[in-house]
């Protein structure tokens, strides 16, 4: 029962290119960028892929103790309280585990923007919105200058916006924004409701609330035509820039904004460190840190996490229960387990992905 869980590969269908790195990762022998730029890291949330429904996607699968594929979701369920832990005196549902996800993206993705948790709810009548977070893994070397767009810096009015949507004037709308450039390292949070593009040439960790919402106002990327039922989540234009954040961010509060700085949260005499990447303080929606491991780090935690493996190689040991780990490997490590250790020889670096305060 005390052990973590390891993931396989969960790709993802999207209307963006993408995936090289990630068949590289993988191991595959003809590396391409298809539609398939995203791994949904023992993902609970389903796909919403119009013209695609008749195939699920999103769920990842595991092996039950029989052996048996069944969807992560379903073994979690099974027992709750062990895998999820509580929050307070309040046990954790479903609606309180990340979206985790490997992004590797070698067009631009169409300019989008998500809901907030309070739109979802009072609007849409779902349990989450999409507030999300990319940690920049690495960028394409044939990409000179990689970038971001998270906005507005320039706000449109809401009425000169809708033009721009209704006519695609896709000039007008990229003059609202400034290329925001990344390196590896950086971490940003994108709030519900602040539009925003990924630029070419990114992989990424993306942690994110558990829904698949997404107002996609750029309608042709690259040859794809998206669905008019995928543009507003199936509503109408209207309810679709009422999920808009007009407030501008010049480029110089970009960083105060969107930028999160990692804090020392211990660094013991070995060197061993973990870091608050996105904290409490950021959002309530979900947490994320960074444990630098130099020979054996021994860890206490009392929330369940979603644990991907940065940089270099080692070990996991829960008791007598030794689980191997090497470079972007993914796992779940259950609330019920509270003490375990990472070991390496030669320096391990993985990013913990966990639940937030609400
Ligand atoms: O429109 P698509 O193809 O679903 O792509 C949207 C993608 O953009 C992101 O929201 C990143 O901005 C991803 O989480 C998401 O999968």
């Amino acid at each position: 029962m005390n052990k973590i869980f390891k993931f396989t590969s969960n790709r993802v269908w999207r209307t963006y290119q993408g995936g090289k790195l990630l068949d590289t990762i993988e191991g595959k022998e003809n590396p391409q960028d298809t539609s398939f730029p995203e791994d949904w890291i023992g993902s609970t949330v389903e796909a919403r892929n119009v013209g695609r429904e008749h195939i699920s996607e999103g769920l990842a699968m595991v092996k039950d103790e029989a052996g048996q594929s069944v969807p992560f979701r379903d073994l979690l369920q099974k027992n709750q309280e062990y895998f999820l832990g509580k929050s307070g005196d309040t046990p954790r549902s479903l609606d309180d585990i990340p979206l985790v996800k490997y992004l590797d993206s070698s067009t631009r993705l169409h300019f989008q923007a998500h809901p907030t948790r309070e739109f979802a709810q009072e609007r849409l009548g779902m349990p989450r919105g999409k507030t999300e977070a990319y940690v920049i893994l690495e960028t394409r070397e044939d990409v000179a200058d990689p970038y971001i767009y998270a906005g507005f810096q320039r706000s449109p009015s809401r009425e000169e916006l809708k033009t721009w949507i209704e006519t695609q004037d896709i000039a007008s709308i990229e003059s609202c924004f400034d290329r925001i450039p990344v390196k590896p390292g950086d971490v940003f949070l994108l709030p519900g409701g602040r539009p925003h593009a990924l630029g070419e040439g990114i992989l990424m960790l993306e942690i994110m609330e558990p829904s698949d919402l997404a107002v996609r106002f750029e309608f042709e990327r690259c040859g794809y035509v998206i669905p008019e039922q995928a543009r507003f989540m199936g509503r109408d234009i209207e309810t679709a820039l009422d999920v808009f954040n007009f407030d501008p961010v010049p480029i110089e509060k970009v960083d105060e904004e969107f930028r999160c700085i990692p804090k020392v949260l211990s660094l013991d005499e070995d060197n061993n460190g973990l870091e608050e990447l996105i904290g409490s303080k950021d959002t309530a929606c979900f947490t994320v840190k960074r444990a630098s491991v130099n020979n054996s780090f021994k860890r206490k935690e009392s929330a369940f996490f979603y644990g991907i493996v940065a940089e270099g190689s080692g070990t996991f040991r829960i008791g007598d229960e030794v689980t191997n780990l090497k470079r972007w490997d993914r796992f779940f490590c259950p609330a019920g387990v509270s003490e375990f250790e990472y070991q390496t020889e030669l320096g391990m670096s993985i990013l913990e992905c966990y639940p937030g305060n609400s």
